[in-house]
């Protein structure tokens, strides 16, 4: 069986995809990197997305709700320790801190998935993102051993820690959701041996930027997964709701965002809209954010499971695998080309 990361290795980049700018040497956003047709970045801030107590006795209920109208919830008491979060966040800061010359030690090499570099998305973009990123799959080791030859050690505990109990906390909202959609989880054999979904995390870092009204973070995007949960704490995070526009997402202490998927989408046969969102650089911090992306395994074939009676799927059957292709030839094209 192959595993995420070999899939990503059919889909070559060039270096120019992947390298980022040398933020620490810039002065002013170059032309590469300024947006001209951004619409200043706003959001409708009268609105915002649900919260959720993982606790509560309704949870399936507020959490399917919450992936039907918003596509996006932010999740609290999901017992994953603030003391982890912390130190998540100060690896994540140690590593973006190093200097340029040591970070490109651990580039990702053309055709591969993990390490250090641009967002997978830039390439279907004419102008860059003001971001750099480093991709986990798996170990961390022989990456980190490139950043730090000795200090790699605790990076690699705390990410593997982290990973673990970020895929229990996935298994517990896909229960939910399951539940919501009146799904067997029979249906779908791998959830029943833990430790076989797919799965990703990514480290982000937004660096200061001295003209932010001109520079994307992250260009608008769907995530591939079933859904992400993502770790931030300051703002710049947007998520667009149709009928509304651009709504902030505000960072809540201890609180994790969830982002339905394309995957979860084309499981609910539709019902639960893949949020579109990015990332913008209003405030005058350097923003850091790690998302971990939750998929089936690579060979599962995926199709519409949540049907009332006399609904049509919408959808095809299409493996996991040939989904991330799909995206990763034509980010705006992967879902119509699978509708029926
Ligand atoms: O930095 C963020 O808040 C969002 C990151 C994101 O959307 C991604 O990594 O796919
Ligand atoms: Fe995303």
């Amino acid at each position: 069986m192959s595993t995420l990361s070999q899939v990503y290795t059919e889909y070559p980049l060039n270096l120019q995809q992947i390298i980022p700018l040398d933020f620490d040497s810039i002065a002013t956003v170059p032309d590469s990197h300024a947006w001209p047709d951004s619409d200043g970045f706003e959001s409708n801030d009268r609105f915002s997305i649900p919260t959720i107590d993982l606790r509560d006795p309704d949870a399936a209920k507020l959490i399917g709700h919450a992936c039907e109208t918003w596509g996006a919830f932010q999740v609290v008491n999901h017992d994953i320790s603030l003391n982890l979060l912390d130190e998540v966040e100060s690896e994540v800061r140690r590593l973006f801190s190093l200097p340029t010359t040591r970070k490109l030690k651990a580039l990702r090499s053309p055709g591969g998935a993990t390490g250090y570099g641009l967002a997978r998305i830039s390439s279907f973009f004419n102008k860059f993102m003001w971001h750099e990123g480093f991709t986990i799959m798996g170990s961390p080791t022989d990456h980190a051993k490139e950043l730090w030859p000795h200090e790699y050690q605790k990076f690699c505990d705390i990410m593997e820690d982290y990973q673990k109990k970020m895929e229990e906390l996935a298994r517990n909202l896909m229960r939910q959701i399951l539940k919501y959609l009146a799904t067997s989880e029979e249906e779908m054999d791998w959830f029943g041996s833990p430790g076989s979904a797919s799965i990703c995390l990514q480290l982000n870092s937004y660096p200061l930027c001295p003209d932010p009204r001109r520079a994307m973070g992250l260009a608008p995007h769907t995530d591939t997964s079933l859904f992400t949960i993502l770790h931030q704490r300051t703002s710049g995070l947007q998520i667009l709701k149709e009928g509304i526009g651009w709504v902030s997402v505000r960072p809540t202490t201890g609180a994790l965002v969830v982002n339905v998927g394309d995957l979860l989408h084309i499981l609910s046969n539709a019902r639960f809209p893949g949020v579109v969102h990015r990332v913008v650089l209003k405030e005058a911090k350097q923003r850091y954010s790690v998302a971990f992306f939750y998929a089936p395994p690579v060979d599962f074939h995926l199709f519409p499971l949540a049907l009332s009676s006399g609904q049509i799927p919408l959808y095809r059957s299409v493996s996991v695998a040939e989904y991330v292709g799909r995206k990763a030839k034509n980010l705006d094209k992967a879902l119509s080309s699978i509708r029926i």
